[in-house]
């Protein structure tokens, strides 16, 4: 069924998040539209992970606003699953546990998500690629209007990512779900992606993949880019030194606390 929303899923304000005298979100913003894929991207320890549970309401930030659409279903995809040595059961045993839709539904979901041969493999026997399948259609299962996956891909090959990038973007072409997605490559994600959110516990960069991937920070952050237009949109009213330090900008606009465009 198509998601009916059609104001934002979830919307993040300036979320600041203290854990054990570790500052590790400040000031961090997001939103996520129906149908909108946006994905989150930085180095290790850069707070994907820990954002991904203030969306799923999982932690509380210190400061900031969370405000989700009303009546809204979640569906999450985790960075992996390890199956229990002895657990006798298989995939349609799982797709159960998770206690929505009957046999026909869970047989139909896994055919959307190219698993539909599977219902019947045990857990046990599943390669890397067919696991994250069953964990994404254990997730479509609920029929989320926001889709949160945290780097699903991990681990997959190359051909193995590309093809499950393309199954997400499918699934939010054919739900209307709006998708939040944890990457570390954004090569591999950017034919999926609307908008590319670039944090480093802030967030460093914002904006549609193949402008990310050429800003300085990026840069910075991951030693490459990408081919494409040398067009940015930085929202930042520091710069980072060479040690990758946050220095605040002198300038008239951020002595008035506003933001620019580099
Ligand atoms: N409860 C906590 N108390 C203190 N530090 C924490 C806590 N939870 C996470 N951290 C730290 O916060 C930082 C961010 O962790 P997080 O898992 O969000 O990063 P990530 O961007 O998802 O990293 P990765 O790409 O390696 O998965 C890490 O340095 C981690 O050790």
């Amino acid at each position: 069924m198509a998601s009916l929303h059609t104001e934002p899923l979830i919307t993040l304000e300036n979320i600041h998040l203290t854990r054990h005298g570790k500052r590790l979100l400040d000031d961090v913003s997001l939103l996520v539209m129906p149908r909108q894929i946006v994905t989150l991207i930085g180095p290790n320890g850069a707070g994907k992970t820990t954002l991904v549970r203030v969306v799923l309401g999982l932690l509380q930030p210190d400061g900031g606003r969370v405000q989700r659409a009303g009546d809204l279903r979640v569906g999450y995809v985790p960075q992996r699953f390890v199956v229990p040595a002895n657990l006798p059961m298989d995939v349609d045993g799982f797709l159960l546990l998770s206690g929505a839709g009957d046999a026909r539904q869970r047989q139909q979901v896994l055919v959307d998500n190219g698993a539909g041969d599977l219902v019947r493999s045990p857990l046990r026997a599943l390669s890397g690629g067919e696991m994250q399948r069953v964990l994404l259609a254990r997730a479509m299962l609920r029929q989320p209007d926001l889709l949160v996956l945290d780097e699903p891909a991990q681990g997959l090959d190359v051909q193995g990512q590309e093809a499950f990038y393309a199954l997400i973007a499918r699934l939010r072409d054919t739900t209307g779900c709006g998708v939040l997605l944890v990457s570390h490559d954004l090569h591999l994600v950017m034919a999926a992606t609307d908008e590319v959110i670039c944090l480093e516990r802030h967030v460093c960069c914002v904006g549609r993949p193949e402008d990310v991937g050429v800003h300085p920070e990026y840069r910075r952050l991951f030693g490459r880019d990408l081919a494409g237009l040398a067009v940015y949109r930085h929202h930042h009213d520091h710069h980072h030194d060479l040690h990758g330090n946050i220095v605040p900008d002198k300038g008239p606009e951020a002595a008035a606390g506003g933001q620019r465009d580099e």
